[in-house]
């Protein structure tokens, strides 16, 4: 768990111990491009101008030219970026002093490099910005390769988007509108996932992305997943994900640089402990009944004879512009309420605090959505707009930072609140940092924020606990909804193609209810959450269908050789600075893994899957006796990292048990109580759609954000389930 040593150029790069390999070898980039022997004689260039000037130029410029590339011969590197360079840097050789030839380029190819090193390590973070080096050897490196056709340096084979056929598909208004405001989407055709995973399928499990001057090495394999999140995560961060929420979550433990990041992870990660996840149960109850008060009103006000839209297409209006047909004809955007539903809990559990979205909407909800919006646009947008100068001028710009100061204030007033209270209630219930809380311990603190306040030794400012405390609202609530969403459309689909597993799950949800019956009580208890293994199962293949988020971000904060998946892969070695999307939804899509992976089969959880012969060199397969008897889903090392629901190594989901418990409450309670039908005329007549590149997508839309949404909201017809429906199962 150590954080990664901030002198980045004095780090092994793989295991401990060992010499660095030859790419990571600072003698060569100290040599760089001019060469050992061309370096020497630079260093003569500048303490002996005179007899230089003496010298005739070309019978110099022939000696130096002879040394450098019997330099590179001797290394048998003539290749990557430094020898492009260095042909560069020959051709330039004949321009002209005037006109910036050989002097103008040393400049900025003549690095030393502990200057550099000493630059980065001085940095700030959140991020490893990398500096102005780095960010110039990217580029060029870009450049080199799109204009010149040469090899990346990093030796990932580039994806050229087509951005002709993106400037005829959307004409040139749209085109360009979306090229200055950053919307990917737009300009891609589709969810930017759907695309890298055009892509994978293509080139294979690790390409390169480029828009303009930014470039994404992708990968969807689980050795390197292993080696990014796990056996070399101390050599990336979060990088450009920190930079775009840091002004939001501050130094919360998604962007904290790594030294915030291990102290708090300390403190945070025992507040989940398993006595505190049982009391929650009693909230989950609370919160979904909540959401069943609701659904049984418009179930009652279903009017069979109110016409229904028949396309997908005219659920936009619902969601847009008037709702009141649905209201009538008992229709509920699904999405939405699971939404209100986890923003309920989260405050609840967080940080004591009720925002009864459920039933009201207030002016701190609409300034919670609204800034989960914006961090999102900032997310998928790859010009960072907000900051622009005079971009906080814009009305949206307001908005958002107005918002923010909302959250922020009542967020302060939560923690003074918690200091207050607790410091009345006496010394016991304070404990110390790292004190592992037993199954014995009474639980003294009814939220997240109580624990931390609690803490001694690692006591936090209020602003970090308001950073805290802002994380685990943003990470913790969309993330749950998104997978109840989708694990509910997976199971209502009209096509009925899950019908079978959805009785499977109401026959468990069933028993579940005549224990309850049966022992005289009401509420959940954590035994429910163990006797509902299919429910969970549906869930964990909600979150493989639909991996939230669908992408991890990291940044390379040194030079770092790849695992290759394939014996015949090539080569890649990501430079210092460079951006990592480990796409999560292509992995756990891939046919090389998965029998049959676009069809929603819990089922699969429960039986071995062998690699096949076409499966990642290594790759072990997944095994569910590999499952920890305590886990409530199946854990990334049972499939060997072709499954990441939440992610691995040291960055892991804090939350996972939390959330998993959360959405196995509330669907176990709906799917026993009600039925749910697409509120479409011909709900049948939904046919299987293509999205980009030919590959399936939900036919209710997606977008891509922080987590997938539907396009216009998962409107549903409910209905008391039927004694029929009852019976059946
Ligand atoms: C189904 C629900 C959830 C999913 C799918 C999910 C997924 C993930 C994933 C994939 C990561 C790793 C991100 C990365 O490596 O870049 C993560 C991190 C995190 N999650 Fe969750 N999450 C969920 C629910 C929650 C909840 C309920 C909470 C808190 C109450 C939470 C808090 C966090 C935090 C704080 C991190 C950052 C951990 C760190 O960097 O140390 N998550 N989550």
């Amino acid at each position: 768990l150590a954080p990664p040593p901030r002198r980045a150029g004095l780090r092994p790069a793989r295991g401990a111990g060992g010499a660095p390999p030859p790419h990571l070898r600072p003698a060569r980039r100290r040599c760089g491009p001019l060469g050992r022997a061309g370096r020497t004689r630079l260093s003569v260039l500048g303490t002996d101008e005179e007899a230089l000037k003496e010298a005739k130029a070309d019978k110099y410029k022939q000696a130096l030219m002879e040394e450098w590339s019997s330099a590179w011969e001797e290394e048998g590197e003539k290749e990557g970026f430094d020898w492009e360079m260095e042909k560069l840097r020959r051709k330039l050789e004949d321009v002209p002093e005037m006109y910036g030839g050989p002097k103008f380029w040393r400049r900025f190819i003549e690095v030393e490099p502990e200057s550099v090193y000493a630059a980065y390590a001085e940095s700030s973070y959140p991020g490893s910005k990398p500096g102005f080096q780095d960010s110039f050897r990217i580029l060029f490196n870009n450049l080199l390769q799109f204009i010149l056709g040469n090899d990346s340096e990093d030796g990932a084979e580039v994806a050229s988007w087509d951005w002709q056929g993106a400037l005829e598909r959307a004409g040139p208004k749209t085109f360009f509108g979306s090229v200055a405001a950053g919307d990917l989407q737009t300009l891609v055709g589709g969810p930017l996932f759907l695309l890298l995973t055009k892509y994978h399928r293509e080139l294979g499990p690790v390409f390169k992305l480029a828009f303009g001057p930014r470039s994404f090495i992708v990968v969807a394999d689980p050795s390197i997943a292993r080696y990014l999140l796990r056996d070399g995560s101390q050599n990336f961060d979060k990088g450009i994900l920190a930079e775009i929420l840091a002004p939001i979550l501050g130094n919360g433990l998604i962007p904290a640089d790594p030294d915030v990041w291990k102290a708090r992870r300390r403190v945070i990660s025992p507040a989940f402990h398993k006595q505190w996840l049982r009391s929650t149960l009693a909230l989950f109850d609370d919160c979904t009944e909540d959401l069943l008060v609701d659904l049984r009103k418009r179930a009652r006000s279903v009017d069979p004879t109110a016409p229904l839209p028949e396309t997908v297409d005219a659920w936009k209006a619902w969601k847009y512009e008037d709702d009141a047909p649905a209201r009538k004809a008992g229709a509920v955007d699904m999405e939405e309420r699971f939404c209100s539903a986890a923003l309920d809990i989260i405050g609840r559990a967080v940080f004591d605090y009720d925002f009864e979205s459920a039933s009201s909407e207030s002016p701190l909800v609409r300034a919670v959505y609204r800034c989960l919006v914006e961090a999102e646009h900032r997310t998928t947008a790859f010009i960072p707009y907000w900051l622009i100068p005079g971009a906080q001028l814009l009305p949206s710009q307001q908005e958002f930072n107005n918002d923010l100061d909302l959250l922020n204030t009542k967020l302060e007033e939560l923690v003074t609140k918690a200091f207050d209270d607790i410091a009345s209630m006496g010394d016991e219930v304070y404990r110390e940092a790292g004190q592992e809380v037993t199954d014995e311990d009474e639980v003294k603190h009814t939220s997240l924020l109580r624990f931390l306040v609690t803490v001694r030794g690692e006591e936090a400012s209020a602003t970090q606990l308001r950073d805290d405390l802002m994380t685990m609202l943003v990470a913790g609530h969309e993330t749950t909804a998104a997978l109840l969403t989708w694990t509910l459309y997976e199971l209502f689909h009209p096509s009925g193609r899950s019908k079978h597993h959805l009785q499977r799950a109401r026959e468990e949800a069933d028993a579940v209810f005549a224990k309850r019956a049966a022992e005289n009580r009401t509420g959940s208890v954590y035994e429910d959450v163990l006797d509902v293994p299919f429910i969970r199962l549906c869930l964990a293949e909600g979150l493989r269908l639909y991996p939230q988020p669908p992408l991890l971000i990291r940044r390379a904060l040194d030079s770092d050789e790849l695992p290759r998946p394939f014996p015949d892969s090539p080569k890649v070695t990501p430079a210092r600075g460079s951006d990592i999307f480990m796409s999560t939804w292509s992995l756990h899509k891939d046919p090389k893994l998965w029998d049959d992976p676009e069809s929603f089969d819990p089922s699969r959880w429960e039986r071995k899957k062998e690699p096949g012969p076409d499966a990642p060199a290594g790759w072990r397969g997944f095994d569910p006796a590999k499952i920890p008897s305590q886990a409530l889903y199946p854990t990334e090392q049972s499939a060997d990292y072709a499954y990441l629901p939440f992610g691995a190594g040291n960055r892991r989901c804090v939350g996972d048990q939390f959330a998993i418990l959360e959405a196995t409450v509330m669907l176990t309670s709906i799917i026993h109580e009600l039925d749910f039908e697409f509120a479409l005329k011909n709900p049948e007549s939904i046919q299987p759609k293509t999205g980009l590149g030919g590959l399936p997508v939900a036919d209710v839309g997606m977008r891509t954000g922080a987590t997938i949404h539907t396009e216009h909201g998962l409107w549903m017809r409910v209905f008391e389930r039927s004694p029929s429906s009852s019976k059946e199962s």
